[in-house]
């Protein structure tokens, strides 16, 4: 396909994206519909669509209108590649003068919704604007070292044999950033293998600041698919335990763990093996560091969801704290940018359990380069 041929691609996928179905769906269709696009086409207009959804507002502005081909001309245009729309072969047509477009201001132009604007400037104080800046772009392709199995630099060479080119990255002590080659790290054999594991580096990082020892009894209380789980059995040998509300979620963790070596007891009712030295409770929360990974999730988060979000977050602090030992620990951490879900969250904490004390807590950013992040250790009476 031709640059021109994908960008019209990226729009019929974007028409499907607009009339309500999330992209992974609209580009699978599309792939399955277009058979003879071979894997560098699907990732190219993958790339676009993914690239347009990030910064839906500035492209809707550039390219003068709301609809899939508008948003795509704004996208060429941000790059300069107006001349993808020619018109030429499968392109899209050249566009006309009611398509002139304009330069975005203000919120629109930092891809942020108007209603999260003030919030997320007075989390983010003098940072807001580059770090909306900066989830307009890519994230990083991380992965963990599974310290259990390999040292890093034996899991770089094992890596590079097959292709891929990863470097340490500061932010976690297993960290690393693939460079060169991400798009193989899912079938590769270091990866099969258990030596890595994909996982965003502030996440890794989050996991680095528990408190874990040798023998603990764990609960990984919100597990989802197990990052955060299998980051913990890496650092100790645990008694660990995971749960989550969705038991769904966690289908995967069993196959997960046996790759990485280690053992892990899903658990639907937390309660019938407490108390823990330790629970992470890594909330559901509105996502906002992560949205270079989940850029539809910025445009269809709500005030209404916020409010619910808070409730449940305060519940499952209050519901973890009764399974924690005297004297263990709760780590608390969301992908969140804003302090509402964050600090304020963890006042609130303090505020309705004053015999318990904030032992550690850390922000971080994706100028930091991972996804945004919040996490607090909390320590029980003893
Ligand atoms: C941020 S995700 C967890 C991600 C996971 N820890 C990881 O590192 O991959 C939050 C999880 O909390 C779960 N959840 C939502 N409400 C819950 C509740 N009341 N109790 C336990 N888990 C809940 C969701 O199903 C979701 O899987």
């Amino acid at each position: 396909m031709t640059p021109g041929a994908r960008a019209a691609a990226a729009i019929a996928v974007l028409e499907q994206v607009l009339a309500g179905r999330p992209a992974e769906v609209a580009l699978t269709n599309w792939g399955r519909a277009n058979r003879y696009a071979g894997s560098g086409d699907r990732a190219a207009v993958r790339d676009i669509v993914f690239d347009v959804l990030r910064c839906r507002r500035s492209c809707a502005a550039l390219g003068g209108g709301q609809g899939a081909r508008a948003l795509v001309l704004g996208w060429a245009r941000a790059r300069g590649q107006e001349e993808l729309f020619d018109g030429q072969g499968h392109a899209p047509a050249p566009p006309s003068a009611a398509e002139a477009g304009r330069v975005p201001e203000g919120a629109e132009a930092i891809d942020c919704p108007d209603w999260l604007a003030p919030s997320l400037r007075a989390s983010l104080g003098d940072t807001f604007e580059p770090v909306m800046n900066s989830m307009q772009r890519r994230a990083p392709v991380f992965l963990r070292v599974n310290a259990a199995r390999v040292t890093r630099e034996a899991a770089v060479a094992a890596l590079a044999a097959e292709g891929i080119v990863a470097r340490p990255h500061p932010l976690a002590r297993m960290a690393l950033e693939v460079v060169e080659g991400a798009r193989k790290v899912q079938s590769s054999v270091a990866y099969a293998g258990g030596l890595v594991e994909l996982q965003d580096a502030a996440s890794q990082a989050v996991v680095e600041m528990l408190p874990l020892s040798d023998g603990m009894a764990v609960l990984d209380h919100c597990a989802g698919g197990g990052g955060k789980t299998l980051a913990m059995a890496a650092r100790a040998r645990l008694q660990l335990f995971a749960h989550d509300a969705e038991v769904r979620r966690m289908a995967d963790l069993p196959a997960r763990a046996a790759r990485a070596g280690v053992r892990v007891k899903i658990t639907e009712n937390p309660e019938n093996t407490a108390p823990y030295d330790l629970i992470l409770t890594d909330v559901p929360c509105s996502g906002s560091g992560s949205w270079r990974r989940d850029p539809e999730g910025k445009w269809a988060f709500t005030a209404e969801r916020l409010a619910t979000l808070l409730s449940i977050q305060a519940g499952i602090m209050d519901r973890a704290a009764a399974m924690v030992r005297a004297g263990g620990a709760l780590g608390y951490a969301t992908c969140s940018l804003l302090e509402a879900e964050n600090a304020a969250q963890v006042a609130g904490f303090l505020t309705r359990h004053p015999d318990w004390r904030l032992e550690a807590e850390r922000r971080f950013t994706p100028l930091e380069e991972g996804d945004g992040f919040y996490a607090a250790v909390l320590r029980a009476p003893a």
